[in-house]
């Protein structure tokens, strides 16, 4: 037997026939307008939205302590941080009652060849009931670098609140919605109401860097963590508009170091100019070859076997409410590659890209340094669609460079590298998730929500659902100016308190559905 909230302070007891009524009809009426959980969750959730709102400063208190870590997992010096950073997490999800282990995840050999410890990874689980649907929270407390000589108007590592936004690091990627569902489910605790479904929550600190070890340990425990699992959700991406969103797809990574190293130390170019093979020259005609100027990746092979888009496709994107002066603006652009709404989102979500990120090594301060650097490194990334693999995209990667570098007859010597490699994943959009989804959107916003791809990586989520075989899906609550990885990151103050409300009401309506 269940209990579910069906009416107006009515408890309902169903027999396992009538849950299987409900659970067809959530599946089959995927409007969210006359559903039986609209009926009741008003009553239902009403005490729990209270308690959000009435704590929002204390809520945003516990964010900015966690902004004000330096996790930066980019940066194997402060791996330390980062640990820190996950100890805290760990200490809060214990004083809220749940039970957590600190799994260690192996070593991580670094490119200088030096061997670290990797950062923990937290499994934590609440209370379980075997009549309940278990739910399993994905998030990392992990940030992206961030400077304040990059450009940004406040401290990034003290979140500032201007205007209804919070800017910092980490606001909205992803220190701010793991704390979201963290407060969710705090709000049902303290309004002494049981949470409906069985929680466990996945925390990681290297998600930035590709969630090194990650992969192992979800093999290792997909029988014993991952065995009662039902439903896997993420909330690490932003709404592609103004709008409420659920994202179906992400675009997968593939992250490459170039090095060319030539002379034994960094050279006069007044004195040597002219008679050495320089490597930035080198490093220079090897970036260039790799993409063109309208965002054409010119690396033999590695788009053929991107999915032909068929016309019930290109209708999809036609539905979806997007503007694209709204985005210039936000990024402050002219123009886009591309001319439509239609054309700008498939660039960013269907179709693979390839960004060439930084040299290192590179004179770059300020001044005039005649000099010629004896060894530069080059990063670029390429974003990967469904039909691609990472294993056969750094081959055809490495073949094209060493056959480019091969013809400019160079003394220097070429190491590519590959450091990142995770697939693209798509979900199924008639999983049952989909449907708590939809009905907790709308209940909190009022409004369905947008069905949306999303062009960043979360590297783990396609590991999830090929190795334990469950349902993933992404319940965003960043809003889409929030400048993930960018200066000035915030998410605003009505995102994060009505994303807090969200996942509280997701619980709810995915209890429905078990
Ligand atoms: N919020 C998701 C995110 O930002 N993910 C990173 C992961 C990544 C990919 N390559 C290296 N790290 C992203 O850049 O998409
Ligand atoms: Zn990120
Ligand atoms: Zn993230």
């Amino acid at each position: 037997m269940s209990f579910f909230y069906l009416s107006n302070r009515i408890i309902f007891c169903f027999s396992t026939m009538t849950k299987l009524i409900v659970v067809t009809f959530l599946l089959f009426h995927t409007s969210t307008s006359s559903s039986p959980s609209s009926l009741g969750s008003a009553a239902m959730l009403e005490p729990l939205f209270q308690y959000i709102d009435d704590h929002q400063n204390q809520f945003i208190q516990r964010l900015k302590e966690w902004v004000a870590v330096n996790s930066d997992s980019g940066d194997p010096t402060k791996w330390g941080e980062v640990e820190r950073m996950l100890k805290m997490t760990a200490d809060m999800i214990e004083k809220m009652g749940g039970t957590v282990e600190l799994a260690d995840v192996g070593t991580h050999q670094l490119p200088s060849g030096e061997t670290m410890q990797l950062p923990p990874v937290i499994l934590a689980e609440f209370a379980r009931d075997p009549k309940k649907a278990t739910l399993c929270i994905y998030g990392h407390v992990d940030v992206q670098p961030a400077k304040m000589e990059d450009g940004w108007v406040t401290d990034p590592f003290i979140l500032t609140e201007i205007k209804g936004n919070m800017f910092g690091r980490g606001a909205t990627d992803n220190k701010g919605p793991v704390l979201a569902w963290l407060h969710a489910i705090e709000s049902y605790q303290a309004t002494q109401k049981e949470i409906p479904v069985n929680i466990k929550l996945i925390i990681e600190g290297m998600e930035e860097m590709g969630s090194f070890g990650l992969l192992e340990l979800t093999r290792k425990r997909n029988d014993s963590f991952f065995a009662d699992v039902n439903f896997i959700v993420i909330s690490d991406n932003v709404w592609a508009t103004l709008n409420p969103a659920l994202t179906y797809g992400t675009r997968g990574s593939s992250y490459f170091s170039v090095e060319v190293d030539g002379p034994k130390l960094d050279l006069h170019s007044g004195v040597y100019g002219g008679s050495i093979h320089e490597p930035m020259t080198d490093l220079i005609t090897l970036l260039g070859s790799l993409v063109n100027h309208k965002g054409k990746i010119l690396v033999t092979g590695v788009t053929d076997n991107v999915t032909v888009l068929t016309e019930d496709e290109r209708k999809t994107y036609d539905k979806i409410n997007f503007d694209l002066e709204e985005m210039k603006n936000v990024v402050g652009v002219k123009k886009f590659i591309q001319d439509t709404k239609e054309d700008v989102l498939m660039a960013r979500w269907r179709y693979p890209s390839l960004s060439i990120h930084g040299i290192q090594g590179a004179f770059s301060d300020p001044g005039t340094k005649t000099v010629i650097p004896r060894k530069v490194t080059g990063k670029f990334s390429i974003r990967q669609v469904p039909n691609m693999d990472p294993t056969d995209v750094e081959r055809k990667v490495k073949e094209h460079l060493g056959q480019v570098f091969s013809t400019l007859n160079s003394p220097n010597r070429l190491k590519v590298t590959a450091t990142v490699g995770a697939k693209p994943w798509m979900a199924n959009l008639g999983d049952p998730q989909y449907v708590a989804g939809k009905r907790a959107v709308k209940n909190v916003f009022g409004v369905e929500p947008e069905l949306i791809r999303e062009g960043s990586t979360i590297p783990i989520a396609q590991n999830f659902q090929e190795e334990t075989g469950k349902s993933v899906m992404m319940l965003p609550i960043g809003g889409h100016d929030d400048g993930e990885h960018s200066q000035n990151e915030k998410i605003s103050r009505n995102n994060y308190i009505k994303g807090t409300k969200l996942f509280a009401a997701y619980f709810y309506e995915l209890s429905l559905l078990h």
